[in-house]
């Protein structure tokens, strides 16, 4: 045991960040940032565009070097990972990742290489989301909420304790995100924690058991989503942006993100 690592009990969150502040040269994106994620908890990081929400997510990731630490279940991670299925963490990304001329289920089960069984978890993981029927298709044949779909499937195929999600309702219409909501909260209800990012302000007051609030790398709010929703600082954050009518722009606390 190093002088980092602690022993886990029942009171530890699943994800603590304490302190952690990222520099780039001379813009600090994140600065001394605190919050945590309790197992089985739905904790959504909102703010302006340029708000350090994608670096807190990639410092977590431990793919920057950054002051603060990172417990998960108690345990400081290390401050290069090559794996993140080594942390027990598995992450969707903004620009999806997945291998088009290869089919749903080849890249689903590519987190799994070297596993015998490999191929029988993947099949089971797409039967959980309902994608059983897109198994042999190419990814470049899907529509983009399938494509997304694949890329949570493949997320989760390693059952990871903690599961981040960068903006997973961008680009979706209302019933694939009410599709894309109950099946967060499934993954939290088997008691997997999971941490997102994202710009839909309704998807997120909806789904967020809390949400901490960013602007300009700072913490300026934190809270249910009741508690988020009524806060000045948060309103004050957002005024000003520009909505783009898409629903993947903050346009104030009120309507579509
Ligand atoms: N690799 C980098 N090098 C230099 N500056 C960076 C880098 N990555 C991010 N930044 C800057 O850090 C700040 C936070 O960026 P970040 O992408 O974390 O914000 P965000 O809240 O995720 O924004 P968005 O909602 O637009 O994705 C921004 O000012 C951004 O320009």
């Amino acid at each position: 045991m190093n002088s980092h690592t602690t022993h886990p009990t029942h009171s530890d969150p699943r994800l603590e960040v304490d302190q952690l502040t990222v520099r780039f040269g001379g813009l600090t994106a994140v600065d001394n940032v605190s919050f945590d994620v309790q197992p089985s908890e739905v904790v959504a990081l909102i703010g302006p565009n340029g708000a350090g929400k994608t670096t807190v997510f990639n410092a977590v990731c431990r793919l920057l070097r950054c002051a603060g630490t990172i417990k998960i279940d108690g345990t400081v991670t290390p401050r290069q990972t090559p794996k993140l299925g080594g942390l027990g963490l598995s992450r969707t990304l903004q620009g999806l990742g997945l291998f088009s001329s290869m089919t749903v289920l080849e890249n689903v089960r590519l987190p799994l290489v070297g596993k015998l069984n490999a191929i029988d978890i993947a099949t089971a993981q797409l039967a959980e989301l309902d994608l059983s029927h897109l198994a042999d298709r190419q990814v470049s044949e899907l529509s983009y909420p399938d494509r997304k779909r694949v890329a949570l499937a493949r997320a989760l195929v390693t059952d990871p304790k903690l599961l981040l999600l960068d903006e997973p309702a961008g680009g979706l219409g209302n019933e694939d995100i009410a599709t894309l909501s109950q099946t967060v909260r499934d993954v939290a209800a088997s008691g997997r924690s999971v941490l997102l990012v994202e710009h839909h302000v309704d998807f997120v007051m909806d789904l967020a058991d809390r949400i901490v609030v960013l602007d300009f790398g700072k913490v300026i709010a934190r809270g249910t989503p009741d508690e988020i929703r009524t806060n000045p600082r948060v309103e004050e954050a957002y005024l000003g942006v520009a909505a783009t009518g898409d629903g993947t722009s903050p346009a104030g606390m009120g309507g579509t993100a």
